[in-house]
């Protein structure tokens, strides 16, 4: 038998956590071989804590055998102790008609405090995801207030944007969603982002020259990928939740466990590569092996890509300006 892994998860009892850690609990994000210690927080008011509570009971009432231990909590430094795996999924999450943006300053504070205790208590190797909204300045404020952890710990959350653009290409070519191969969601986890269809291939053959329609991929795919949020926003009321979670088992699992030599997005800090400035929480293509991933390297950017890649980029260096002072 493995020894457990520590996974924390904050905002446990939102609707996010709900759907995410009994699927974490089940085996379903580390492997069916590999035990796991849930390590839940949430905010130290009452109804959450109640609400945590009777999610751990629920938890303990799936009798999962891989489920080795739970500790719910309101203290990040008890959540993070010795994390292996940091799920930071508590934060506001926008309403009907709310930019990200709106939610910078308001949830950017709660990263910087959850950046000092990951640097204070948790593994040196801790693997950390950020799920919260705007996940990848949130991803780089805490990164930035844990000076001692590695920054390539430090991963926002585009999974679910690939997969949502994985779903869009399938459809209009006309292929199986299992062959895509080489898809990728360039830069902010936001409306910006840029879904790039140029390298996907299914069964060898290039999706692009399949497609073949400039029009429906600048006036349809991209936007409709990177308005998917606030699509089902308007239709559910609230923010996605079950395709949320099921996009952070896919970044954990493949992170830990390997893509097989295919590329998954993930918003990483920027090594300089592709013009985009050091430090910077984008989104790129990589492949994942033996717990690291690696930058798919020396892709050709045209004019197109590069004008689309400069505009998510610019967005994300303006919130990064927003939250200086804090840093
Ligand atoms: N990156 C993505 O692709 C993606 C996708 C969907 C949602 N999101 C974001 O994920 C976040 C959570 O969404 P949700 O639908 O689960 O929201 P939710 O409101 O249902 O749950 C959030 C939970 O976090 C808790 N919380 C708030 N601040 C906290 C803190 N400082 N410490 C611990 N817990 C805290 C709240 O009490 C609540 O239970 C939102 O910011 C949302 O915008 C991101
Ligand atoms: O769009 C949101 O605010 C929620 C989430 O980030 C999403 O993409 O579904």
């Amino acid at each position: 038998m493995k020894s457990p892994v520590r996974v924390a998860v904050t905002g446990a009892a939102g609707q996010i956590g709900y759907s995410l850690l009994f699927r974490i609990a089940s085996g379903e994000m580390l492997g069916k071989d590999q035990p796991v210690i849930l390590q839940m927080l949430e905010l130290p008011m009452e109804k959450a804590q109640a609400a945590l509570k009777g999610v751990m009971m629920e938890l303990e009432d799936c009798a999962f055998p891989l489920l080795a231990g739970m500790v719910g909590t309101d203290d990040a430094e008890v959540a993070f102790k010795d994390a292996d795996i940091a799920l930071l999924v508590g934060a506001r999450p926008r309403g009907p008609g709310m930019e990200r943006k709106d939610l910078l300053l308001e949830n950017a504070k709660i990263f910087t405090a959850q950046g000092a205790a990951l640097n204070k208590v948790a593994s040196r190797d801790v693997k950390v995801l950020v799920v919260g909204n705007p996940a990848n300045t949130n991803a780089y404020i805490a990164m930035k207030s844990a000076p001692d952890l590695p920054a390539k710990n430090f991963t926002a959350m585009l999974r679910l944007d690939h997969n949502r653009a994985l779903s869009q290409l399938a459809s209009k070519a006309g292929v199986p969603i299992g062959d895509i191969r080489k898809l990728v969601v360039w830069g902010n986890h936001s409306p910006t982002m840029y879904p790039d269809y140029r390298f996907a291939t299914a069964n060898g053959e290039s999706l692009k020259d399949k497609v073949n329609d400039a029009d429906w991929n600048a006036n349809e795919f991209i936007p409709q990928v990177g308005k998917r949020g606030a699509a089902i926003i308007e239709a559910r009321g609230l923010s996605s939740a079950a395709s949320a979670a099921n996009a952070a088992i896919d970044h954990i699992r493949d992170w830990v466990l390997g893509s097989n030599g295919e590329w998954v997005t993930m918003g990483v800090p920027s090594d300089g590569s592709y013009g985009i400035p050091e430090g910077i929480i984008y989104g790129v293509p990589v492949i994942t092996e033996g717990g690291e991933y690696k930058r798919v390297e020396g892709l050709e950017i045209d004019a197109f890509s590069r004008e689309r890649m400069d505009r998510t980029l610019a967005e994300l260096e303006e919130e990064r300006e927003g939250v200086a002072h804090l840093l």
